[in-house]
């Protein structure tokens, strides 16, 4: 097996180790790879609920440690390094996923579940290859994830605590160190030890030599989709033979995670069973739609807004307040405390920090008219996928009952209170992302920008705020232009930005240096986008730019699981889609606009820029 040529290709890559972890440290350092660490400021407070998998959960979180440093550092120095590593261990029991513990009573609640029991550790692991162009940064993320099988015996509570009292769990997931005095509670073990240490080695350099070293086409397993090299070993990676970053199509495929069972080509021939590929990310897959729903019903009942003025509040003095059934409202609390939006202690519910934020009806990045837009717009339309599938058109007149072409207006625009909703929906999910948009790029070249369909001016108001050389103009439609006032920051940006009313089909454009289309593009299928886009071309100067937001899909458009969502919520209410960023690169270059660059936030929009030749 040839070891050294895997890590030999990043001898001459500026490589950061995002993480504060001795162990990770320790077992990338012993393998012969040369790292800065810099730990992450990522607050490891994602919704688990929100992934149908623990390891999509692990995964997702590895990244935005990844990126967290990656965007830092690139802002600091306005360079970022080549290669930014992160990663995240948690242990998984019967569908409950267990992180550090924050004290010793957590950590007695944690060993005693896994006592007796085998459970399993899952380490997401995120290699983010950055490169900075004009100011910019452009980032590719390939993620994976590895899975041990860990039984611990029967442990004592003698044993128990006289672990605990070591002082050992705290800083380890599922409150246990294998490597140490931990590995005394561990009966057996299936699978990568370093894995459960913090960093599964082996399956990392595998992914490096895919990184570094492409298999040819021909060479390919013919198993497609499946991300494991055919043979098990890092063979073939002579200096000589290495296909940089960039050829070979292997960056920026953030790889979907593999389904349990699919894990290992030399498992092909073992038969599944309930034990190797248990049940539950099915399970979870199967109540996805009762999380929707309790999600929309409490925003509806406008939960968080009563628990944020008279919280926190008992389950039946909520009954009482909303006029609502003692026993159903219990439910709903204690399902909302099971996702992480409510805290139950003995005084009651209150609001976590992530439904503050997002959840309140009047908050400043409030989600909660675009969660209802979703209640009563999106489920109506879900509930007809087969059809949309099976016809291949909008199932306006099921779900309506009105016909194709009328439905955006009734859904939207019926009067002035949906159309309202509609604005505010607009608005938060724009808001979230806004400044992440806004600064994804170096725009303080630009003087003039025109938001093309900018609706209440949420990104407008942004690029402002950041750019205060920059006057701004959003252009939408007069029925919209006539209430977006109600949107207008108090501010002094708010004297950066104007409104002017008109239809981006037909209107003349008006005049700017910058051009943005946010989450416009994704409404339309690609003949419409292409008679915008020839508008704007002609519009724009040379020189000129042209920002995109949209939620980017992944080259193999099987991720991110929010932009695949959101992709085929386009299609079955518009017959439009999410695209990749190859997809949108070739739209743009078809009407002159080239060096076109993107950089993925992670949030409701990503961001793609490009200049008019
Ligand atoms: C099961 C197990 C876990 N760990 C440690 O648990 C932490 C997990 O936490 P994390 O959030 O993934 O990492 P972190 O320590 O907070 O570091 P960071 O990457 O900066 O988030 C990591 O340390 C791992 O080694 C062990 O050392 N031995 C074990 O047997």
């Amino acid at each position: 097996m040839v070891l050294y040529p895997v890590m030999r290709k990043l001898l001459d890559k500026r490589v950061v180790l995002a993480s504060a972890s001795p162990r990770r440290q320790e077992i990338l350092s012993h393998a012969g790879l040369r790292f800065t660490v810099v730990p992450s400021k990522f607050k490891e407070n994602l919704s688990k609920a929100s992934f149908p998998t623990p390891y999509a959960y692990a995964m997702e979180t590895a990244k935005q440690k990844a990126l967290e440093v990656a965007r830092r550092m690139h802002q600091k120095d306005l360079r970022a390094p080549d290669i930014v590593i992160g990663a995240d261990t948690i242990v998984a029991l019967e569908g409950l996923i267990l992180e550090k513990p924050v004290d010793k009573t957590d950590a007695y609640s944690m060993l005693s579940r896994l006592s007796g029991k085998e459970h399993s550790v899952f380490t997401g692991v995120a290699i983010v290859q950055c490169s900075s162009q004009g100011g910019g940064l452009d980032l590719d993320v390939s993620e994976f994830y590895e899975e041990t099988r860990v039984r611990f015996s029967q442990l004592s509570e003698e044993l128990l605590w006289e672990y605990i009292h070591s002082g050992e769990p705290l800083d380890k997931a599922g409150g246990y160190g294998i490597q140490a005095l931990g590995g005394m509670l561990v009966e057996a073990i299936h699978g990568d030890f370093h894995n459960v240490v913090g960093f599964p080695l082996n399956r990392f350099c595998k992914k490096l030599a895919e990184l570094y070293h492409p298999p040819r086409p021909e060479d390919r397993p013919r198993e497609k989709q499946d991300s494991i090299p055919a043979e098990d070993t890092f063979d073939g990676l002579g200096d000589s033979e290495g296909a940089g970053p960039g050829q070979g199509g292997a960056r920026g495929d953030r790889r979907r995670p593999r389904a349990p069972g699919r894990e290992h080509a030399k498992d092909a021939d073992r038969k599944p069973s309930v034990e190797s590929v248990p049940p539950t990310a099915v399970l979870e897959l199967i109540d996805g739609y009762k999380v929707s729903k309790a999600l929309f019903t409490a925003c509806k009942m406008k939960l968080f807004d009563l628990l944020r003025d008279k919280g926190p509040l008992s389950a039946l003095d909520v009954a009482r307040k909303i006029g609502a059934s003692e026993g159903g409202t219990g439910q709903l609390l204690d399902v909302c405390a099971g996702l992480g939006l409510l805290d139950k202690t003995e005084g009651g519910y209150s609001n976590t920090p992530l439904a503050t934020l997002y959840l309140l009806s009047d908050g400043e990045y409030s989600l909660h008219s675009f969660i209802m837009t979703q209640e009563e717009v999106s489920w109506p339309f879900f509930s007809y996928l087969d059809f949309a599938v099976r016809e291949g058109t909008v199932q306006a007149q099921r779900a309506m009952g009105t016909a194709g072409e009328d439905h955006y207006q009734e859904s939207f625009y019926k009067n002035r209170e949906k159309k309202l909703q509609f604005m505010r929906a607009m608005h938060g999910h724009t808001k979230v992302a806004a400044r992440q948009v806004a600064t994804a790029f170096d725009l303080s070249g630009f003087t003039s920008a025109c938001d093309l369909g900018g609706c209440t001016g949420a990104l407008a108001y942004e690029l402002a705020r950041q750019y205060p050389g920059l006057k701004v103009t959003v252009f939408d439609l007069p029925e919209v232009i006539e209430d977006a006032v109600c949107f207008q920051p108090h501010g002094p940006e708010a004297g950066q930005v104007s409104f002017v009313p008109g239809d981006f089909f037909q209107d003349t454009l008006p005049e700017a240096d910058l051009y943005i289309l946010s989450k416009i593009l994704h409404n339309w299928p690609d003949d419409k986008v292409h008679q915008l886009l020839s508008r704007i071309s002609r519009s724009c100067k040379p020189g000129g730019g042209l920002l995109v937001a949209e939620q980017l899909l992944d080259e193999d458009k099987c991720r991110p699981l929010p932009a695949l969502m959101m992709s085929l919520n386009m299609t079955v209410l518009f017959q439009a889609r999410e695209r990749s960023l190859s997809e949108y690169r070739s739209l743009l270059q078809a009407h002159g606009f080239t060096d076109v660059r993107a950089v993925r936030t992670g949030s409701t929009s990503d961001a793609v820029l490009a200049t008019r030749a």
